[in-house]
């Protein structure tokens, strides 16, 4: 049966037919093999066992091998077959075709040794190079790997770690709630199949097993050798080596498919040498790129950045964006800080620095606090170069009682009258002028009124004021405003010269001015101080010269310096809104010099500078220290005392003056939330818990003058009632002052202002009441008044007389009556009586009866005898004393 067919031409059969074979049915199988989308096809497997030719198993040469063709390898299978070895001679071979009958034997054997010889060498000598080339392929694809993965290794590994973690801890989050917490149970579980399947791989995968085959066979039937070959350590087909139940009958496919993330392994495992020297394999698939820049990129991108420690400025407040900012975080990741801390917050949400400095600390960076702001740095007071100042006017402010003359004098030097011009006759606005004193050089006068609601501004002009003059009018002497004037001077420790006006009164005594001054601790050179002192009359213009004079000697002793080089600095003297030119601002400029053009803040309000107009009504291009000028060009109008610095861009402007809106809002807010302020504000609220408060909200044309009225009308109050005020500004009455005082149910106040068109119908409207004024007694006497009103009236007694009971008498139907003697004053019927019993009041009501013998009485008067009943009270015993006296109420005022 064996005889007609050659070994070697064995080839694959579709079971149907049968293949002639050497081989029983023990070495031969069918399996199934699987294609994708469930397809499979029947595949005959066969084993094939090695046969290497060498000295051992060379046979010795014989006729019939010869005979059969020479062909060593392939007569090997056939071995099993009975092969007589006395077989005198073979049935010569269908194909043999190469070997010459005429040879010899001895040829012939020579022959077949010398061609055996050559087939075991060449044999040899190919395994040995294909090994060698198997092994340079191996190398170089590996070295090729490497060098084309080196970079992106490391990062690589460290993702694949984090996401075998992630993928870990998913696994055992998905166990446990397949298995109810035991996260054991999966692990078990899973162990089984894998390690089912790595047996099944591993002889597909070991490259010796590649490399023992015979060539031919790798050659001839890959397929079947693969098959063949995975099947050897699993014993009979259909019976898989982890023997679990769900391991398939007769399905090699897993070990066909070997896991793919095994790197180098799985490259080594299916390592042929067509595979070695085509690099198009070792590449990366397009799916695997996309996956690990998706790792790269997505999940895995956060996880591979280097976390960078960062320093924080962190000013007093910050919104969560802007502190995430500056750590270079996400502001969801703050906010889920504050969140896990119990605080719900936004990203625009504003937050303390303490609290922030938490939050970068926590995402490990570190803070470095700002007191002020940042924004702020640098903007005031930056040191001059030295050599670089020059010397500046002294700036002279005139402070002193009321109607001691101050404007006079004022005006005097400037020889002008602005006196009778002015409403009420006190000094409404505040202005700063610059005059030339005779020896030649300037003095700049800041003009304070002298009303006591002024104080505040005198304070704040002191604070830019070199020099006080302290007037005192010579008839009037020193007065509470007088001494309210040096302490301020005193705490600003400016220097002060004394102006005694009114000396052409003739009641004047400039003397007794000095003297007075003693008790305050000014002394007076002529009274041996330090302090000068000049007679002066504003009226009679007598002796300004003198003033002047001294003014400028006072300066040289301070010897004022500024450098007039540099970006201007100043301080806002009064600040208004002109209908015409808008916001209006005089300024004095105490450093550098400012010009039309510069970039100017205040306060919250920024601006550039248009127009600059001199205290003589002229535009000038530019003003130098110690110069009022007012200022044309802010946005808003700023307060006065704002503190005005020039920078060098419109966005530092509006970075300072958003941060300081910001601020003043705050303060605003901490105000009105009250409780939450100082030990001394909680004081006061608690004082002030039962007060009555008068809501105001006050517009007027002059900042000065809204200030004034505020400090007037806060001066006003007492224990039980005060002045509320909601809202001070300056400008027309808006609507939204309307709708302020409606909500507060207050009253509005306009100074020298009126009230927009569509305010005044909208007050009309919520019957909110306004009232306009141009002289501040009547405004301050007018709420005065008012505030009076919510005084509880006073209750006053009048005593009237006293009675004593000498006997009761009981009436029946009317009650008890008693019989009393007035032993003072009188008593009268429907008047208060109280009844006094062993010095201890035991009634208080009214006298109902009075009756003078039988007949009713009005009045009855000391030494007379009479008859009293009392309202509800019948209880009057003989020897009480009678206080009979009247009640009245009186309203009270402030
Ligand atoms: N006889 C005399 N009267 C003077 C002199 N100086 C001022 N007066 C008068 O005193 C009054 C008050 O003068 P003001 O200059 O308004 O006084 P003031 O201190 O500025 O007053 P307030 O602005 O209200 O604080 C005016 O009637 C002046 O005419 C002076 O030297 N001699």
């Amino acid at each position: 049966m064996s005889d007609t067919k050659n070994p070697g031409e064995k080839t694959l059969h579709v079971p149907t037919t049968k293949t002639l074979t050497l081989k029983g049915r023990g070495e031969q199988g069918v399996v199934r093999q699987s294609f994708s989308h469930g397809r499979t096809k029947p595949v005959v497997v066969e084993k094939v066992k090695r046969r290497v030719l060498g000295e051992k198993d060379a046979p010795a040469p014989s006729t019939e091998r010869v005979a059969q063709g020479l062909r060593p390898q392939q007569a090997k299978p056939a071995a099993p077959a009975p092969t007589p070895p006395s077989r005198p001679a073979a049935p010569p071979p269908r194909r043999s075709g190469f070997v010459l009958p005429t040879l010899t034997e001895e040829e012939r054997t020579a022959r077949a040794q010398a061609v055996a010889d050559f087939r075991v060498r060449e044999a040899e000598e190919r395994r040995v190079a294909e090994e060698e080339a198997v092994r340079r392929a191996e190398r170089e694809a590996r070295e090729k790997i490497e060098r084309d993965a080196a970079e992106a290794r490391k990062r690589d590994e460290d993702s694949r770690r984090k996401h075998d973690d992630e993928t870990k801890k998913k696994a055992e989050l998905e166990a446990q709630k397949r298995f109810g917490g035991d996260a054991a149970r999966p692990a078990a579980a899973a162990a089984p199949s894998s390690a089912a399947a790595p047996s099944a791989a591993a002889p597909a995968r070991t490259p010796t097993s590649d490399a023992a085959l015979p060539r031919a066979a790798t050659r001839s039937r890959p397929l079947v050798v693969e098959e063949e070959e995975s099947r050897r350590p699993s014993g009979p087909p259909g019976r898989r080596p982890g023997g679990g139940p769900g391991a398939a009958p007769v399905r090699p496919a897993p070990p066909a498919k070997p896991p793919r993330n095994v790197g180098g392994e799985k490259r080594r495992g299916r390592l042929t040498l067509v595979n070695a020297l085509n690099d198009d394999v070792r590449e990366r698939s397009l799916a695997s790129f996309r996956r690990r820049n998706q790792r790269m990129l997505g999940r895995g991108g956060d996880e591979n950045k280097e976390k960078i420690a960062r320093e924080v400025i962190v000013p007093e407040t910050i919104t969560i964006q802007e502190l995430a900012n500056r750590m270079a975080e996400r502001a969801v990741d703050v906010v889920r800080i504050l969140m896990k801390q119990g605080h719900m917050a936004k990203s625009t949400d504003l937050i303390d620095a303490d609290t922030a400095q938490l939050i970068a600390e926590e995402l490990g960076h570190t803070v470095r606090r700002v007191s002020e702001s940042d924004v702020e740095e640098g903007l005031f007071d930056s040191a001059d170069v030295e050599g670089a100042q020059s010397t500046r006017p002294p700036v002279v402010t005139i402070m002193g009682h009321v109607d001691h003359g101050k404007t006079s004098l004022l005006d005097a030097i400037r020889s002008a009258n602005v006196v009778s011009g002015e409403a009420g006759g006190i000094t409404q606005h505040i202005g700063a002028y610059q005059v030339t004193a005779p020896t030649g050089g300037k003095v700049t006068f800041i003009d304070t009124p002298g009303h006591a609601a002024f104080s505040a501004m005198r304070a704040r002009g002191a604070r830019v004021t070199d020099i006080v003059v302290l007037v005192v009018a010579a008839d009037d002497g020193v007065m509470p405003q007088t001494i309210e004037a040096i302490q301020h001077a005193k705490a600003a420790k400016v220097p002060m010269i004394v102006a005694i006006n009114k000396i052409d009164k003739p009641d004047s005594k400039p003397e007794r001015v000095r003297s007075e001054l003693l008790q305050y601790e000014v002394q007076v050179e002529s009274m041996g101080g330090e302090v000068q002192d000049v007679e002066v009359s504003a009226k009679n213009k007598t002796n300004l010269d003198g003033l002047l004079e001294s003014i400028a000697l006072q300066s040289e002793i301070l010897e004022l310096k500024a450098n007039p080089d540099r970006p201007a600095e100043g301080t806002v003297i009064e600040a208004k809104l002109d209908k015409g030119r808008g916001s209006v601002a005089t300024v004095l400029v105490q450093r550098g010099t400012l010009r039309t053009g510069d970039i100017i803040v205040a306060g919250t309000e920024f601006g550039r500078v248009r127009l600059l107009v001199s205290d003589k009504g002229e535009n000038v291009a530019e003003a130098g220290p110690s110069t009022p000028v007012e200022v044309l060009g802010f946005s808003g109008t700023p307060e006065a005392g704002d503190r005005i610095a020039v920078v060098e861009s419109e966005a530092r402007a509006r970075e300072i003056t958003s941060y300081r809106a910001h601020q003043k809002r705050e303060k605003a807010v901490a105000r009105a939330t009250g409780m939450r302020g100082s030990l001394e504000q909680m004081m006061s609220a608690a004082k002030t818990a039962g007060r009555k408060e008068f809501p105001l909200v006050i517009k007027g044309d002059v900042q000065g003058s809204v200030e004034a009225i505020g400090g007037a009308l806060e001066k006003l109050g007492n224990d039980e009632v005060g002045a509320r005020i909601l809202y001070s500004g300056v400008g027309g009455i808006t609507e939204s002052d309307v709708t302020l005082a409606e909500a507060s149910n207050a009253a509005i106040i306009g100074f020298n202002v009126r009230a927009h068109k569509e305010a005044s119908s909208a007050a009309d409207r919520a019957g909110i009441e306004i009232r306009y004024y141009n002289i501040i007694y009547d405004l301050v006497d007018d709420v005065k008044k008012a505030m009076s009103g919510l005084l509880t009236p006073e209750r006053r007694e009048t005593m009237l007389g006293n009675a004593q009971i000498l006997e009761i008498f009981k009436v029946s139907k009317v009650g008890n009556i008693a019989g009393c003697r007035v032993t003072d004053g009188t008593v009268e019927r429907g008047a208060n009586v109280r009844l006094i019993r062993d010095n201890v009041v035991v009634h208080e009501g009214k006298l109902s009866q009075l009756k003078r013998f039988k007949d009713d009485a009005k009045e009855v008067t000391a030494g007379q005898e009479c008859g009293m009943s009392f309202e509800n009270y019948q209880d009057m015993r003989a020897g009480d004393v009678i206080e009979c006296y009247r009640v009245e109420t009186v309203q009270r005022s402030l």
